[in-house]
């Protein structure tokens, strides 16, 4: 049982509340047990995130710099334990989690830069004064991050917010409660000071309890759609409350006329089913169009499907593909492609639960041409849903029929068909002839509809982790020479 649970003011501290564990998916090991935060254990974060607030903000910048570099040192040289660890509490490849682990290590450069550029202060002369732009911080921010990059998406939030000044409790997903507890432990050894992050774990009681507390300043999440829905209805009225949302997509990748019909392929193997199609930006909807060259991708498609390894994240001969997150969702797949069939699809490759107690699946590809009414949901898992098209626009159509706007991508040779695709679909992210997975931290990222709420992450999360003053300043009062009309002043 963890009694490093909960971290308030430094202190560690064991959960008050119920029992939760969390499992390894790749083989049902007990991998991590603690108690959830009660509510008052989750007003106490809140109360230490204020009382550090003004001192951390007071820091200059450099200094709040020095601790966020000591951090990515600390990663540094825990990198493959901690890469252990991800790929242990979240059935990931280790080559997967190697690479989490160097996107949080890459965050701290990336984030100093944004700040810098997006919010840094600028001056500019003006008659007798100086006009400022300066960004200061909201103050204490909650922030909530979800299971499939347990380590370096909340670190998306954190870095910048903490960067600029603001304060933080941070809730991860009750998935991945030893994954957070580590990495607390190196915020500790980079010389944190008290209160500036704080941990507070557990399920969704935890969750409320956070965010609807009062004394928070903005929430910052990236989860599900329905979850970050319930957020933005409960932040309805607190116009005053910067909230955040990175939610997911139901994206769309469509292909057109390409010569390499294995690179093709490639492309769309990494957009639908890297991490076991649990991104945000996976392809869920692909596109074929109905001539020699589609059926020649996807009979291509098929044949590489069926070859892809599924194993274990420390198997010597590494897997493209781990267990997904737990039995759960994997038995939710299924149930997704049963429902898909159901209304009349036809499977090309089943996706198959392969091991009861895993979250080991095989990906799966079904083709829901025929299917009328298509649910626009997520199926956050490894199955690629095919659209047969043979009018491009209707193709593009179709592709923007969806309440989300995560990703987009085509695969075409003509350059022509992508500035026509480009000006149509909608999403924050839009890839030609690149996988639309693996985004780059030193753009935006973010998506519009049911995707996010217009703050996007990444290199533009420096903007909503700090809010724009504007000053005129002189250093004496000076009466202008000339004065207002119908204004005497002797
Ligand atoms: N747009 C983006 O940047 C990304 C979005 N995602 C999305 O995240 C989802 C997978 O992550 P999950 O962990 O399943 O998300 P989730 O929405 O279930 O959980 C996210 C966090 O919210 C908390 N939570 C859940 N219900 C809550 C409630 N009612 N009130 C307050 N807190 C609550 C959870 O405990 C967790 O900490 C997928 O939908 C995926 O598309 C994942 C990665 C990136
Ligand atoms: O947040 C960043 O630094 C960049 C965004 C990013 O890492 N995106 C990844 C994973 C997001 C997800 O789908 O869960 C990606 O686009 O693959």
């Amino acid at each position: 049982m963890s009694v490093t649970t909960q971290l308030i003011d430094n202190q560690w501290q064991a959960g008050l509340g119920h029992d939760f564990s969390s499992i390894n998916p790749s083989n049902g090991e007990v991998v991590w047990q603690g108690k959830t935060a009660t509510a008052e254990q989750v007003a106490d974060a809140i109360k230490a995130a204020r009382s550090a607030q003004l001192g951390w903000a007071d820091m200059t910048l450099e200094e709040r710099i020095v601790i966020l570099e000591n951090f990515a040192a600390e990663l540094k040289e825990h990198s493959e334990e901690f890469a252990t660890i991800i790929a242990r509490e979240t059935g990931k490849p280790l080559w997967e989690t190697r690479t989490e682990v160097g996107a949080m290590t890459g965050k701290i450069a990336i984030s100093i830069r944004a700040y810098n550029e997006r919010t840094g202060t600028t001056e500019n002369p003006m008659p007798g004064a100086k006009a400022f732009i300066r960004h200061k911080p909201h103050g204490v921010v909650a922030v909530f991050g979800p299971y499939n990059f347990p380590g370096h998406l909340p670190n998306g939030h954190i870095v910048p917010a903490i960067l600029a000044g603001n304060t933080v409790v941070f809730k991860p997903s009750e998935l991945t409660p030893h994954v957070a507890e580590f990495t607390l432990k190196l915020w500790l050894k980079a010389g944190l000071p008290a209160g500036v992050i704080n941990l507070v774990q557990g399920e969704v009681d935890t969750g409320i309890a956070l965010a609807s507390h009062q004394d928070i300043d903005g929430l910052f999440f990236t989860g599900s759609s329905n979850t970050g829905h319930l957020l933005h209805k409960q932040f309805a009225g607190h116009p005053g409350k910067i909230l955040a949302l990175e939610m997911g997509g139901n994206n769309p990748l469509i292909v057109k006329d390409v010569a390499d019909v294995s690179a093709a392929v490639h492309d769309i193997i990494q957009s639908g089913f890297i991490t076991s199609g649990q991104r945000c930006t996976c392809s869920r909807r692909l596109f074929i169009e109905n001539s020699a060259n589609g059926d020649a991708i996807l009979e291509k498609l098929i044949a590489a499907t069926k070859q892809i390894k599924v194993a274990d994240s420390f198997s010597e001969d590494q897997p493209f593909m781990g267990a997904m997150i737990s039995e759960k969702a994997a038995l939710g797949m299924v149930a997704a492609q049963q429902q898909l069939l159901d209304m009349g699809a036809t499977s090309l490759v089943e996706l198959k639960h392969l091991e009861p107690g895993t979250g080991f699946v095989s990906p799966g590809i079904i083709d829901v041409t025929a299917v009328k009414d298509m649910p626009d949901e997520e199926h956050f898992g490894p199955l690629i849903k095919v659209y047969r098209y043979t009018d491009f626009d209707s193709a593009i159509n179709e592709a923007n029929n969806t309440s989300f706007g995560l990703s987009a991508g085509l695969l075409s040779d003509d350059s022509d068909d992508y500035q026509h695709f480009l000006k149509r679909i909608r999403a924050g992210i839009v890839n030609w002839n690149r996988p639309i997975t693996g985004a780059s931290s030193a753009a935006p990222f973010g998506g519009i509809g049911a995707s996010g709420n217009h703050r996007a992450s990444a290199y533009y999360a420096a903007d909503y982790c700090a809010y724009p003053v504007a000053s005129v300043e002189a250093e004496k009062v000076n009466l202008p020479q000339t004065l207002a009309p119908g204004l005497i002043i002797e």
